[in-house]
């Protein structure tokens, strides 16, 4: 899975329409009071040009200067009324959308990033974080132009359209069939310009979220790209990927600086059709001798037909925008939905069970585990590791250590065999329940941007500060924290990176040990640390092995020489277990580990 659309069913345009709606729902008042609003928008936008004209109407009448002054002024009060009316309109509805189009999107990128939450590590790992970001921010902002600006808006300039036309009908009806000649090429371009459109925002889409995965993953593996040099062929990399998005903006654009010139022409064809009209007709009248009131009249209507036809095209072109919109909003609402619909592979059970008066027994009974088709990475793997016991794993690289601390807290599920929690199978346990009594060490450890008590508690605040700084003091974190400024309240950088891998597998074991867990696992950090960090966590790793049941997944095997239980695996297998000494009169495997590692020092 590259994306979360291969675990979907494909959407119908028609099924993500009704799911739009029903966001929209709880905001109907808004999007019913908007409507109404620009019902009256439409109506009062639509008499100005016949205020023009009466006013026309009115320097010729047979009214007396003052009548007419009298006149003049009630028709600017009431245009001025009008503009201040719809500014007044156009702001609350504005207002009125962008508050419900803005609630429904909040709404919309919290279920996203919560459901992201909810998927396995299987199913997160297949799909670059810069991917996962677009879903989450650019795509629901998509939605949010959607709901607050072209919805009614779309129909706001359909209706300016019909009501416009309507008029200019009843004021010629010959003039506006004849100008109605242009539709039919302003429709043609139309649909050539939505369907290049469209690919044009579907190619600048895609390269958006290609540029922000890329982005992601290269500046958090930034220092790599330095240690090795790398740094030319990633600016290339990158120029490359900027360049496909700069082209697809330019792409983008040039059809957008197309359709507007030709729509501008359409809209000028238009009016010199209806100017030309009315012109010959108006000389036509004066050569048969009419009435100066009547050619007046005509050139009143020229006025207003003149201010309709120009502004006619306005909505048209708007029209074909915000269709646009529209449709790159129904683009990132499917793929949205597919997020939304991407089933967790790995859920509760409905009769799943709390964990109660957990002892902290954990037993593998031949369990078999691959992440990938034909790859067993466990075969046939069982132990038991009893109440308060401390149970080290060794053994080489990809042995499959990792994997089986990861199964505990069943971050996957096995394929064969049982894994049982205080003798309960591990399905049957609620994960939440599981991962509130087992603590967790990764060998990466991760640290958030924050203070280094809002890392230790992770923002939990029943967490009081006094038990930070005991957890702290336990396994000896308070040496570093005690020297830093601020000590508790010191800012830790995004990922932590002030502060040494010891450092931080020291804050990883705070913590730990502030949630009391029952179960401790620690994946014990590969990387070198130096010989006074060791120390001190090799000591505040004792202690924490007679807190609770631990599991070590060991590297220096100094660290697990008083281990209850030693497990040496290889390949997926159990080779041998026992106790330090056991295991090193066996001469086996272990023995062999040790010797090299002791020869090394
Ligand atoms: N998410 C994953 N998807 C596919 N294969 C994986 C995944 N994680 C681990 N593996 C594979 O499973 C095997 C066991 O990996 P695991 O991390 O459990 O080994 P390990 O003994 O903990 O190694 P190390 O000592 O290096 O941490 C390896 O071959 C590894 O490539």
């Amino acid at each position: 899975m590259k994306d979360f659309k291969e675990n979907t069913i494909t959407k119908t345009d028609w099924q993500i329409v009704k799911r739009l709606v029903s966001y929209a729902k709880p905001f109907q008042k808004n999007f019913i009071i908007a409507s109404l609003m620009m019902i009256l928008d439409v109506a009062a936008s639509s008499i100005g040009p016949i205020l023009i004209g009466y006013t026309i109407q009115i320097i010729d009448s047979n009214q007396s200067v003052s009548d007419k002054m009298f006149n003049f002024l009630w028709i600017s009060i009431l245009f001025l009324g009008i503009v201040i009316g719809v500014s007044f309109i156009i702001y609350y509805q504005n207002w009125l959308l962008q508050e419900a189009g803005q609630k429904i999107v909040y709404g919309i990128r919290k279920n996203v990033f919560n459901h992201i939450h909810t998927l396995s590590n299987a199913q997160i790992n297949q799909i670059p974080v810069g991917k996962l970001v677009t879903r989450v921010n650019n795509d629901t902002n998509t939605l949010s132009e959607m709901y607050s600006s072209v919805i009614v808006n779309l129909i706001r300039n359909i209706l300016m359209m019909m009501t416009y036309l309507i008029i200019m009908f009843v004021i010629d009806f010959q003039a506006t069939l004849i100008m109605c000649l242009v539709f039919p090429f302003v429709f043609v371009s139309t649909v050539i310009f939505r369907k290049l459109s469209r690919n044009a925002y579907r190619k600048v889409r895609n390269n958006v979220s290609n540029v922000n995965a890329f982005l992601s993953e290269n500046l958090s593996g930034m220092r790599l790209t330095q240690i090795f040099n790398q740094e030319e062929k990633k600016k290339q990399a990158f120029t490359l990927q900027s360049k496909k998005l700069r082209n697809s903006y330019f792409n983008e654009l040039m059809v957008f600086a197309i359709y507007r010139p030709l729509m501008f022409l359409f809209s000028m064809a238009a009016t010199i059709t209806v100017l030309y009209y009315f012109s010959t007709s108006i000389i036509d009248m004066t050569l048969a001798g009419a009435s100066t009131a009547s050619i007046i009249l005509r050139v009143s209507l020229l006025v207003m037909m003149y201010q309709y036809a120009s502004q006619l095209f306005e909505p048209v072109q708007q029209l074909a925008e915000q269709f646009n919109v529209l449709q790159s909003a129904m683009a990132s609402s499917e793929k949205i939905f597919d997020v939304l619909d991407t089933k967790p592979e790995i859920e509760d059970e409905n009769d799943s069970i709390e964990l109660q008066n957990f002892k902290g027994e954990i037993e593998f009974k031949n369990v078999w585990f691959k992440y990938v088709e034909d790859e067993w990475v466990l075969k046939d793997v069982s132990f038991k590791v009893n109440p308060n016991d401390t149970v080290a794993f060794v053994g080489a690289t990809g042995s499959g250590k990792t994997t089986i601390m990861s199964l505990i807290v069943r971050n996957y599920d096995i394929q064969q065999g049982e894994i049982l929690i205080d003798g309960i199978p591990i399905r049957r346990i609620k994960r939440s329940s599981l991962r509130a009594h087992i603590g967790q060490m990764p060998q990466d450890v991760f640290l958030f941007t924050g203070t280094i008590q809002s890392n230790i508690t992770l923002n939990d605040e029943t967490i009081s500060k006094e038990k930070v700084i005991e957890a702290s003091e336990y396994v000896g974190a308070n040496t570093f924290i005690d020297k830093l400024d601020g000590t508790y309240d010191h800012m830790v950088r995004e990922r932590g990176n002030n502060f040494s891998t010891g450092q931080r597998q020291l804050l990883s074991f705070a913590r730990t040990l502030v949630y009391e867990p029952t179960v401790m696992i620690l994946d014990e950090a590969t990387a070198n640390i130096d010989s006074e960090t060791e120390a001190l966590i090799q000591t505040s790793l004792e202690k924490m092995m007679k807190l609770s049941t631990m599991l070590v997944v060991a590297h220096r095997l100094s660290t697990i020489q008083h281990a209850d239980k030693i497990v040496v695996m290889q390949k997926g297998e159990i080779k041998e277990a026992g106790t330090h000494q056991a295991l090193l009169k066996q001469k086996g495997l272990y023995y062999h580990l040790y010797e090299l590692q002791y020869q090394k020092k």
